[in-house]
């Protein structure tokens, strides 16, 4: 079995997978997989305590298991401003049961704290070749760093918690290479959403994605999570990028990554995670990053999507009759019509923000299309650091100064208006630009419509108070002027 294995070229899921096996299934039922980082919030944990402690067991391995607030958490007033009973309730439950069960947490207004998808790869726990679980969808982020990183259910949770393993079917294999190189002022966000109209809501079911190709291998390793965090808007379980020169260098360094002798040992270890050449995928899609323009969404699916230069497409050109019913259903809630040039969309809310686009390098983004210009007047527009450290380090750089001259409001972390779960919730009728990874029918509020857009966007828009790429202001017909700068030759400056 093992020879076959060696002499088969595999796929960096096969490796990953099998790696990680404790228990087979015979007959194509679910392995047990061995869990290496289990990461917790307060939302999807307080039932998998309660089913613990009532069956009287301990938490396995609570140095691999790691807890952080974000989703109820209120960005501005601190602990008083949590004034919702259930999110006071599931705020206290957290760190009651990590106390008693003995698990790390990270609470709100502490150094460590931030949303889970933020804090987990900049401490330095997410790494190349971990099996990584979070009772949240979006733990795909983390296969940016090569890791195999999946979102679980409730009862899963209390699963892993008790033994530290997981009973999970192995998933179809699909490649997306993305070759060439993105124009300026395209984003990883805008490549995010352009994978997921080409392959469709659910063109991933039941697959890990790996991306490849030199657009990817050109990202920094914050533009990965961005891309890696979406991939679960097609229905795929995870998605994963080989570990390269890239990764080691975020991660050498990070509080929990591994140091000395032992680091050179993962690092020779993680230059095996690679899809051997002739591996064969259940699917493989190829793009050209060349083809993507500054992207936004017209519907309530992330992947109904749309070049911030075109119009909203008229439902009845849908591929099907389910993709028709789709967006005449979308156009309706978005109040919206066929036709509609995208940059006469005008919007009253602006967030930058998330686990999608919460960090520095998304700051650092929306900042320099900001500096020097004001939000439009009757625009609300909000910036909330992914975490506490992402806030620091934009704060050293004088970022948060940027935003607030600008007319943002500088916010605490957490996953604020990416969801309705805190008081940052969007009122019927509001529309926003939103740098989230979700545009659900109330998805940020009772009847609020999102826009999905980059940070770049998100910044310009709310320079315009209308959907608007950067290289549309001060002017700008659409041709994008060089002076518009990508994340990449941010990162060259300074
Ligand atoms: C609350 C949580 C379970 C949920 C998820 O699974 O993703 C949330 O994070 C989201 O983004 O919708
Ligand atoms: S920021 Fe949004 S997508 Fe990310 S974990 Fe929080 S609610 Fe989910």
């Amino acid at each position: 079995m093992t020879v076959d294995r060696e002499q088969t070229p595999r796929t960096l899921l096969d490796k990953l997978w099998d790696e990680h096996v404790v228990v087979a299934g015979d007959d194509g039922r679910p392995d047990l997989i061995y869990v290496d980082l289990h990461l917790l919030h307060e939302m999807t944990s307080p039932q998998a305590f309660a089913g613990l402690r009532a069956a009287g067991r301990p938490v396995r391995r609570p140095d691999l298991t790691m807890a952080t607030e974000d989703h109820n958490v209120p960005t501005f007033g601190g602990e008083s401003a949590v004034t919702d009973p259930l999110s006071r309730l599931q705020l206290d439950l957290l760190r009651t049961n990590c106390a008693e069960f003995g698990v790390p947490v990270h609470p709100m207004g502490t150094s460590g704290n931030g949303i889970v998808h933020v804090i987990g790869p900049e401490q330095g726990l997410s790494q190349p070749g971990a099996t990584i679980v979070c009772g949240d969808s979006h733990t795909a982020t983390h296969g940016a760093l090569g890791a195999l990183a999946f979102g679980i259910g409730t009862s899963e949770v209390e699963h892993v918690l008790a033994t530290q393993t997981l009973w999970m079917p192995r998933p179809r294999t699909m490649s997306v290479r993305i070759d060439g190189e993105p124009a300026a002022g395209v984003l990883a966000k805008d490549i995010a959403l352009h994978v997921l109209s080409t392959i469709g809501p659910n063109g991933g079911a039941g697959c890990v994605i790996e991306y490849c190709g030199e657009a990817v291998e050109a990202m920094t390793m914050e533009q990965r999570m961005t891309l890696c965090n979406m991939t679960i808007e097609c229905g795929a379980r995870a998605g994963v990028i080989a570990p390269d020169q890239v990764t080691l260098d975020y991660l050498r360094g990070r509080g929990r990554a591994p140091a000395g002798v032992a680091w050179e040992r993962a690092v020779d270890y993680w230059a095996s995670l690679r899809s051997d050449a002739g591996a064969v995928f259940d699917r493989a899609v190829v793009l050209n990053a060349a083809d993507v323009e500054p992207t936004v969404t017209w519907g309530t699916s992330p992947a109904q999507t749309v070049s911030i230069d075109g119009v909203v497409p008229d439902p009845e050109t849908g591929s099907d009759a389910a993709a028709v019913q789709a967006a005449r259903r979308a156009i309706a809630y978005m109040d919206l019509s066929p036709g509609l040039p995208v940059r006469d969309i005008s919007v009253d809310t602006v967030f930058i923000g998330s686990c999608t686009n919460g960090r520095l390098e998304d700051l650092r983004a929306a900042a320099e299309v900001l500096r020097g210009r004001t939000v439009a007047s009757g625009v609300t527009a909000l910036v909330v650091p992914g975490s506490r450290a992402v806030a620091a380090a934009a704060e050293r750089e004088g970022l948060d100064r940027v935003f607030t001259a600008s007319g943002f409001s500088w916010r605490e972390p957490g996953c604020s208006m990416c969801t309705a779960m805190n008081p940052d919730a969007l009122g019927p009728g509001r529309r926003s630009a939103s740098t989230s990874n979700r545009n659900f029918e109330g998805r940020q509020g009772d009847g609020a419509r999102t826009h999905l857009v980059s940070p770049a966007v998100a910044a310009a828009t709310a320079v315009t108070g209308r959907l608007t790429a950067p290289h549309h202001l001060d002017g700008g017909t659409g041709s994008r002027p060089a002076a518009i700068r990508t994340t990449t030759e941010l990162e060259r400056k300074q």
